[in-house]
């Protein structure tokens, strides 16, 4: 479907017993927040983007504003107008916000992308629950988390449920739902409808480790940082090898890199801690020794490979 027509559709996605989702708060504007919101924004939501800080939220919505400049060029080849259009009435349906429970006092979706960590994903929901209207459901985009380990912090487990997004947002074309024992049909409904009025393709995901991608996924990529680790063959080769004898658009080496080291580690970190006799989800001393050097991947400039600088 086009862009347009996407938008379009979300006006006729909603039918009696789910709620419209017209406006969107997404928490956290690094790399999964700002592709989430940017998508939401493009397909004719109203977004508010929240992080820490003015300055983090200035960089996401500079690069969101970049990114939408690659989707003009594309969708608007023979239009500069409507182009310019398009960019600028998806610009001006993007606010930020550096206080979460401000902006979620009139949204009718929060999306959470912050840090990896259960904590403070619990913490930042505990208090959203007591801010947000009644009706607001929540989802998280954890890569790993258990869905209902973070919904525990709330009194609303009818409205929550996991979207999972995959990097880069506004490319991939992915969306996983998650849905809990307690999530209603209503909500899980909306969810669903919501993945695609933002362009997704959407697959229904029990709340198991890592839904069914990451599942695996990062066993997969584990294993190719052992292979490299034990010496039996290059990063490049495995990279090379993965791309051109699988058909894999990215080697798992880069994959890892692309996703973020630290984010790779806190996934592994914590399936070994819940499940300690599974090998797949054994520690990797040379994906550890990377982090603790603060080689986090492309987002560091360097990780297994070096970058330009970011
Ligand atoms: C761990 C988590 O929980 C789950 C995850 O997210 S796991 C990670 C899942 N993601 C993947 O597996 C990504 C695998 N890699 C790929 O699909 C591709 O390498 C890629 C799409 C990232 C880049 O594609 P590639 O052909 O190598 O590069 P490139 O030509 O620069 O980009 C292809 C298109 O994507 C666009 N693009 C690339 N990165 C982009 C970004 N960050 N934002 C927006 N658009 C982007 C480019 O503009 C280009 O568009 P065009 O074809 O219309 O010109
Ligand atoms: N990186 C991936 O490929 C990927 C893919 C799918 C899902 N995820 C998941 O998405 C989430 C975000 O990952 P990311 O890669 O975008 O991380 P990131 O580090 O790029 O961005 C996280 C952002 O959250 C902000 N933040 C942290 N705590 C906050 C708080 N309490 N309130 C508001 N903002 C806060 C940070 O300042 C940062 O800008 C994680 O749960 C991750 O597991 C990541």
């Amino acid at each position: 479907m086009s862009l347009m027509g996407t938008v379009l559709k979300r006006s006729f996605s909603s039918s009696a017993g789910r709620a419209a989702i017209k406006h969107v708060t997404v928490i956290g504007g690094g790399l999964m927040g700002s592709g989430i919101a940017q998508v939401a924004a493009q397909t004719g939501h109203d977004v508010t983007m929240v992080d820490m800080s003015e300055d983090i939220l200035s960089k996401s919505t500079k690069y969101i504003e970049k990114n939408l400049t690659r989707v003009v060029k594309k969708k608007f080849k023979d239009d500069a107008e409507g182009g310019e259009k398009f960019l600028r009435e998806t610009m001006a349906r993007l606010s930020t916000n550096t206080d979460a429970n401000n902006a979620a006092q009139k949204t009718d979706l929060v999306i959470e992308a912050i840090v990896e960590n259960l904590d403070v994903k619990q913490k930042l929901f505990s208090g959203l629950d007591k801010a947000a209207p009644q009706h607001t459901i929540f989802a998280s985009n954890t890569s790993s988390l258990p869905i209902k380990d973070i919904s525990v912090s709330t009194s609303r487990a009818d409205r929550f449920g996991g979207l999972h997004f995959f990097n880069p947002v506004p490319i991939m074309k992915l969306l996983e739902v998650i849905r809990l024992p307690e999530t209603s049909d209503a909500t899980f409904q909306s969810l669903m409808d919501f993945g695609q009025a933002v362009g997704k393709t959407t697959v229904e995901a029990k709340d198991t480790p890592g839904f069914i991608v990451n599942r695996l996924l990062v066993p997969y990529i584990m294993e190719a940082v052992r292979l490299l680790e034990r010496g039996d063959a290059s990063a490049r080769d495995i990279d090379v090898a993965m791309k051109l004898g699988a058909g894999y658009p990215m080697g798992p080496i880069e994959l890892a890199d692309y996703v973020g080291l630290d984010t790779c580690k806190f996934i592994i970190d914590g399936w070994n801690k819940s499940m300690p006799d599974n090998p797949l989800f054994n520690p990797s001393p040379m994906l550890n020794k990377l982090v603790s050097e603060e080689k986090l991947g492309v987002k560091t400039g360097e990780g297994f490979y070096k970058y330009g600088k970011k």
